[in-house]
């Protein structure tokens, strides 16, 4: 009697998280006891501008998710508004010619590390998921949105082309007539319009719901074997992981040339001008 009593306590006691990484990261991971799903939250404030470190911090994130044999990764951001504005552009005007180099160099690890991910990955996307922010969502094999949030690859809007990585992201995804013309276009899709045409799975009214839907998608993996999930998955995406290979140094020379453009550079400086100028007509 007593043992079927501390038996059901057990069974009902509350999931137990625990923290995998140190404060002092821009990421923190946290895995439940209970289902073994990691929940990797992206930590940046204000806007989680995807600079040098958050990417270092992300790719460490991913492998130690990884390394741990969590069952599944739920991709967040601990800003409300917010899930990642994409890459900052800081890193890029007037930039230090290194850390350009190595700035691209961690987007193309975090993506490749998503993209061949062991584990189930999800999205729960939380706030706007601009450009960068909108490859960290549509890397991961399933998607939840907030509402009245915007999401998509906005490059080709500021005369940038999107590198190989986003298409491929975005063939997993939508229908291929859709996916060109959104990226040619540099479409920015409200939330209710990303549900409609596929590039979210569902929309939630709260960040608990988004994480308990991700959890809900992870789960529906609970009873293949773990290997041969794996497995389907890497020969989906074996093509596009050969191709980015064969690509990848030329990527970054093209990235390099790119920024380092003096009318890049203009439009580049008078964007940020925008979004700064933004946030002072706000004030006013
Ligand atoms: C075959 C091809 C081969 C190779 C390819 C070759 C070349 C490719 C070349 C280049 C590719 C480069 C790829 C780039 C991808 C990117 O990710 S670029 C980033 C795009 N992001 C944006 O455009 C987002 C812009 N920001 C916003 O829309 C809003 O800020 C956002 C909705 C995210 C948040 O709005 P809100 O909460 O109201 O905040 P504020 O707008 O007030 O912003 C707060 C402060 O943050 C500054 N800021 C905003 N975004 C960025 C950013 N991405 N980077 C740096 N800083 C940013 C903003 O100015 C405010 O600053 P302040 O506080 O005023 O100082």
């Amino acid at each position: 009697m007593m043992r079927s009593k501390f038996l059901s306590l057990l069974i009902r006691a509350p999931s137990v998280c625990r923290s995998m990484s140190t404060a002092t990261k821009l990421t923190t991971i946290d895995v439940n006891d209970k289902t073994g799903i990691a929940t990797l939250t992206l930590n940046r404030s204000p806007i989680n501008a995807l600079n040098v470190e958050l990417l270092q911090d992300l790719n460490e994130s991913i492998k130690e998710i990884e390394d741990n044999k969590s069952r599944g990764l739920i991709l967040t951001s601990s800003n409300d508004k917010v899930f990642s504005a994409g890459l900052d552009l800081n890193e890029m005007y007037r930039p230090d010619k290194d850390r350009a180099r190595l700035l691209w160099i961690k987007l193309q690890d975090v993506w490749l590390a998503l993209y061949s991910c062991d584990l189930p990955t999800a999205a729960a996307i939380n706030g706007y998921a601009p450009a960068g922010g909108c490859l960290l969502a549509t890397v991961c094999e399933y998607r939840v949105m907030l509402p009245k949030c915007r999401i998509g690859f906005n490059e080709t809007q500021l005369g940038i082309v999107p590198p190989i990585f986003c298409m491929f992201n975005f063939l997993n995804v939508l229908p291929r007539r859709v996916a060109e013309r959104s990226l040619s276009q540099g479409q920015m899709f409200t939330t209710e319009q990303a549900l409609q045409i596929g590039l979210v799975d569902d929309v939630v009214s709260s960040k608990g719901e988004a994480l308990d839907k991700c959890t809900k998608f992870i789960d529906t993996f609970a009873k293949v074997n773990p290997l041969a999930r794996s497995l389907a998955k890497q020969q989906f995406r074996a093509a596009d992981l050969q191709r980015f290979q064969t690509e990848r140094a030329k990527d970054l020379e093209s990235f390099l040339a790119f920024i380092n453009h003096p009318q890049m550079q203009e439009g580049l400086g008078i964007y940020l001008n925008s979004l700064k100028k933004k946030q002072q007509l706000n004030a006013v």
